[in-house]
């Protein structure tokens, strides 16, 4: 058969050897190898388009030698099939010619299989793509499904948490009512609070308006040694009485002892066994006073050593406090009471000393050499203030107390330069209460005044000389000024002398109609004591005997 372009079949004669020929197909121009017998590689010498003009052409074929090696090269003859050749070649031709197209039938058997197994191939891809194109749609609902599950769920839970607002929502419009309703209550019950206050101010003052808005407490100390002493009397039925017997022996002798007594009478009267607490209880409501608005002034009266500072400040201990730790302890914590009706309170604390008639400041802490002069100045509103003094603002108890230890620390070294300094001279101690009740547009001012007097004892003018001289005069002029503007006050003269002392004029805004006055005449028991407790017991009682004009408070 004539090679056509590009396919030939040859038979090939390996020359000088035994073996059959072997079919060659050749495929030009690639170089192809067919597996005939144990040929396994031929390859074509010379270019393959004179395959078809040339009836010769040299191939080399490379052969498996007996023993599976590859052999050496060979060459052969091409023997175009159409060509002639010797019988036995023709015949092996045609053989050959014979299993090609055996050989080609099956090859077009198998081809045409291909291609019906490539056409089922295209018809399976075609379902596989239609079934995956299915399979993605399926995912697709199924995702769909899947998120409107969800968002089924997410409707659900927002129909409950709506409901549950709902319901939340009815209950606070409850609770807004119930506030709404409470707040109307609270307000009811602070205008009726309110009007408990004032009426309870009113009722409390006037019950000390009747007391008197001056008292006189008498205070007997105990005998130093723990005796009894016989002059001084106590009425165990009548608290407010006092006696001093004097027994006066019988010039002749021959007449039994006589005993004069002194009565005197004071809106209270306390032995030597009563207790701070108990002094401090009559005071409290004077306390309670300041707070309401009223002035309140209360001093302690009475011969050296005979209990003033006692009653007054008392010592450290809480049993034995005096006055003005416990009614610094009440006033705050009254202001903490009141704030709860809407008080708000403001303090300045104030400690000053009258010495020979000059004012000192014993919250001064400067150097004692720049210790600043004082004088006493009324304003317009007859505020009675001290200049370069100092006015500490004072919020709590704590803060007083640590004012009043700075005061007597600031007493103990004036002490020392001037022995005994604190018998001879008046300290007095100031808290200022300023009150404002925003909400009632109420303003309430006093001043609470606690007064722990100089030593009254009267001297005879031949016994003191000098200093001790100047001393005297100073605080006999202060004291007895003092009891002529209470007797002044009391019998409403028009003109009231309180610029003739330091003291009275520093106290003009405490004592007078405006104030509620407390005075304790301190007594000493010592039998050697009798003619200056006499003395201090007459003034007091002059003072008892003043009916001071009725106390208004500062409120506006
Ligand atoms: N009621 C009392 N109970 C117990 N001790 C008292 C009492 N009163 C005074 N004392 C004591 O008596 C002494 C003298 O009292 P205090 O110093 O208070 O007198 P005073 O009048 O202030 O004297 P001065 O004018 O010198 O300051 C002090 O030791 C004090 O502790």
């Amino acid at each position: 058969k004539d090679p056509e372009p590009g396919k030939a079949f040859a038979a090939a004669t390996v020359i000088g050897s035994r073996r059959p020929p072997a079919a060659v197909c050749i495929t030009p121009p690639c170089l192809m190898s067919v597996e005939f017998g144990e040929i396994t590689n031929i390859s074509l010498m010379c270019n393959p388009n004179p395959l078809i003009h040339c009836p010769f052409f040299i191939c080399r074929i490379l052969f498996h030698s007996d023993k599976s090696k590859i052999s050496k090269h060979k060459f052969f003859h091409y023997i175009p099939l159409s060509a002639g050749g010797t019988g036995a070649n023709k015949r092996k031709a045609w053989d050959l010619k014979g299993k090609v197209s055996d050989m080609e039938v099956k090859m077009r058997d198998y081809q045409t299989k291909v291609k019906s197994v490539n056409k089922e191939n295209e018809v399976l891809r075609g379902t596989m793509v239609q079934s995956q194109t299915r399979v993605a749609e399926i995912e697709k609902e199924l995702e769909r499904q899947r998120g409107q599950i969800r968002y089924q769920d997410l409707i659900n839970e927002l129909c409950h948490t709506v409901s549950t607002l709902a319901r939340l929502q009815s209950t606070l419009r409850e609770m807004e009512e119930e506030v709404c309703s409470l707040k109307e209550t609270v307000t009811q019950q602070k205008d009726e609070l309110h009007a408990g206050e004032m009426e309870r101010r009113r009722l409390h003052n006037t019950i000390q308006e009747l007391k008197g808005n001056i008292r006189v407490f008498c205070r007997v100390r105990p005998v130093v040694d723990g005796g009894v002493s016989k002059h001084i009397q106590l009425p165990a039925s009548d608290t407010k009485m006092i006696t001093l017997a004097k027994t006066e022996e019988s010039h002749t002798g021959k007449t039994t002892d006589t005993q004069k007594n002194y009565n005197f009478s004071f809106d209270r009267v306390f032995g030597p066994a009563a207790s701070q607490q108990e002094i401090f209880e009559e005071i409290s409501l004077l306390v309670q006073s300041a707070l309401d608005g009223y002035n309140v002034c209360c001093f302690a009266y009475g011969q050296t050593g005979s209990g003033k500072t006692y009653t007054m400040e008392g010592d450290e201990f809480t049993e034995t406090r005096g006055v003005i730790p416990r009614a610094v302890q009440q006033v705050f914590k009254a202001a903490e009471k009141l704030a709860a009706q809407g008080w708000e309170f403001n303090f300045t604390a104030s400690f000053v000393e009258i010495y020979n008639e000059s004012l000192r400041d014993l919250l001064y802490t400067g150097k004692a050499s720049k210790r600043p002069e004082h004088e006493i100045r009324k304003s317009v509103t007859n505020e009675v203030t001290i200049t370069n003094l100092t006015y500490e603002k004072v919020v709590n108890e704590d803060q007083v107390l640590g004012l009043i230890a700075l005061a007597n620390q600031n007493r103990s070294t004036a002490q020392t330069a001037q022995n005994d300094r604190s018998s001879r001279s008046h300290s007095v101690f100031q808290l200022d209460i300023e009150g404002v009740n925003g909400g009632r547009d109420i303003k309430c001012k006093s001043t609470l005044c606690l007064v722990d007097l100089a030593g009254s004892e009267r001297m005879l003018k031949s016994q003191s000389q000098g200093e001790r001289f100047k001393e005297m005069t100073a605080i006999n002029g202060s004291l007895s000024n003092l009891g002529i503007v209470i007797s002044a006050l009391a019998n409403k003269e028009n003109y009231i002398p309180y610029r003739n002392s330091k003291l009275t004029y520093l106290l003009q805004g405490c004592l007078g109609g405006n104030s509620k006055t407390l005075m304790f005449v301190n007594i000493a028991p010592e039998p050697d004591s009798f003619g200056e407790t006499l003395n201090s017991l007459r003034f007091a009682s002059k003072v008892n005997d003043c009916v001071i004009g009725t106390a208004s408070a500062n409120r506006k």
